[in-house]
């Protein structure tokens, strides 16, 4: 009997979050920018504001601007040069006379002060006019500063960065969840943040199984799947081991799954690839049974994959180890096909792992199906045993396919021609996964559907 994905999905979720609480070494703390693609464990608040003071946009001249209210060029208004400041000078070491407001004309002439990009503006002016929007003229004497014109208006708060207009001190930045990208560094380096609370890697170890993959001669078939899900999970941002190919032979995958679930490198998650289907060379289940694993389900209504299996294995606590008692180990017995593998590692472990590092669901793109192919749920159906009641439950299928943008801006969705669990050449051409639940994706609209990435992370298109 075949549960639905969704009662799956649920139990993935429910077992990840238990196990999230007892992990070894939950998070660490890392320079910004060796965070990049690392999961944030916590919400980033800001402490300060920034700007922290109103700065000038441009290079040119503090102005009271009330005063450029009549310019023109025909009645052009002067000001006096009374000093200088640049970036990273303090305003208060001008000379106080030379901020005064308008009632403190000197000479009859308004005050200005000459201003640099980024510099923090001094008291008594409210807006920047750029060198270009001014002429410069000699005062009328050498003993007097140099004057400048300016002909027409010049607006309030004109090219002049107001403080708090980027972050407010307590904005959320960052949510807990998210991955560090290097673009949000730009934000986290101007406020400050040099090192960032992450959660640790998940520590995954990757079995392959089967006698075919370690043939010399006759039968030889190459191992895909570990080269692919080690690959695939180090993307994600796992730390991975891949564990080897194991014969098929019961006593030595007992061995190999005991020792890595009570290894001292603490794995979250172990996962193999094949045995685990109906044939007589297909140990894992029984295996599984007989370490008394705790299996969560075996055989998932989804197509391909359905033979995937979920267990939590208890890890012999080693001698003198004081940690928590209650850690599991999250075990994954993935079909051995490679196209039902890639499906059961896309929409059974990553919803796990991103589940035990506290990242949220993922959103889909929802894509026009272009061709109106949408595939036959209704005889690929498969039992469901729900609450002890046998109920038929279509399965949730995952196809491959091309996701693209047309012209007007619609994102539509090619189905690839070849979609067998064994043929693997579409997986260079196609760029999402489509999920078809088993209501016909009748929620999202006619002709509607849902498209992740191959593994994960955003799709672009
Ligand atoms: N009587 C039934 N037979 C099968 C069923 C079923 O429900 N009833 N399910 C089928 C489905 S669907 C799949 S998928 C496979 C999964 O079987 P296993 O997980 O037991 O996988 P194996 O039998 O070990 O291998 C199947 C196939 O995949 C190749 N393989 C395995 N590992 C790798 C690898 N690491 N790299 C490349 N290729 C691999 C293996 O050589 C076989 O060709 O069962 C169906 N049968
Ligand atoms: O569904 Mo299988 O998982 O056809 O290859």
């Amino acid at each position: 009997m075949s549960l639905s994905y969704a009662a799956a999905l649920s139990i993935l979720h429910q077992a990840a979050n238990a196990q999230r609480e007892l992990r070894q070494d939950a998070t660490s703390s890392l320079p910004l920018e060796d965070a990049v693609g690392r999961v944030l464990d916590r919400d980033l608040v800001s402490n300060e504001s920034t700007p922290p003071h109103d700065t000038a946009a441009m290079d040119g001249y503090a102005i009271h601007s009330e005063a450029t209210r009549t310019a023109s060029p025909g009645a052009p208004v002067r000001f006096r040069i009374r000093g200088r400041i640049g970036a990273g000078d303090d305003p208060r070491m001008l000379v106080l006379e030379a901020s005064m407001p308008r009632s403190r004309e000197i000479d009859n002439l308004q005050p200005c002060i000459e201003i640099m990009t980024g510099a923090v503006f001094p008291d008594g002016f409210d807006a920047c006019v750029r060198y270009e929007d001014t002429v410069r003229v000699a005062g009328n004497d050498s003993q007097s500063q140099p004057e400048i014109s300016v002909t027409k208006p010049i607006s309030l708060r004109a090219d002049r960065r107001l403080a708090g207009s980027d972050v407010k001190r307590g904005d959320v930045l960052l949510r807990a969840g998210a991955t560090l990208q290097a673009s949000n560094v730009l934000l986290l380096a101007s406020l400050g943040l040099t090192t960032i609370t992450v959660a640790a890697r998940p520590r995954v170890c990757v079995f392959s199984t089967g006698k075919e993959l370690l043939s010399t001669s006759f039968g030889l078939a190459r191992d895909t799947n570990g080269p692919f899900i080690t690959a695939a999970l180090k993307e994600i941002g796992s730390d991975v081991d891949f564990g080897g190919v194991l014969d098929d032979d019961a006593a030595l995958l007992r061995d190999r799954l005991e020792g890595v679930a009570g290894s001292e490198a603490y794995y979250d998650v172990v996962i193999t690839t094949g045995a685990v289907s109906k044939g007589c060379f297909d140990h894992i289940p029984d295996v599984l049974v007989g370490m008394n694993a705790d299996i969560q389900f075996h055989g998932v209504a989804i197509r391909p994959g359905h033979p995937v299996l979920f267990a939590l294995l208890t890890p012999r606590q080693p001698a003198g180890d004081d940690k928590p008692g209650g850690r599991k180990v999250a075990f994954f017995g993935l079909p051995g096909n490679p196209g039902a593998a890639a499906a059961c590692l896309r929409f059974i472990v990553v919803p796990y792992l991103r589940c035990l590092t506290g990242q949220g669901p993922e959103a889909p793109i929802v894509a026009g199906l272009e061709e109106a192919s949408m595939p036959a749920a209704a005889k690929d159906a498969l039992p469901c045993q729900k609450a002890g009641t046998p109920t038929w439950h279509s399965p949730d299928i995952f196809r491959h396919g091309v996701l693209r943008l047309t012209a007007q801006g619609t994102a539509v969705v090619r189905l690839s021609k070849e979609q067998s669990p064994a043929k693997l050449a579409p997986f260079t051409t196609a760029n999402c996964w489509v999920h078809f639940r088993p209501n016909g994706n009748s929620d999202l609209g006619s002709g509607l559907v849902e498209c992740l990435p191959l593994v994960a992370g955003d799709l672009h298109l």
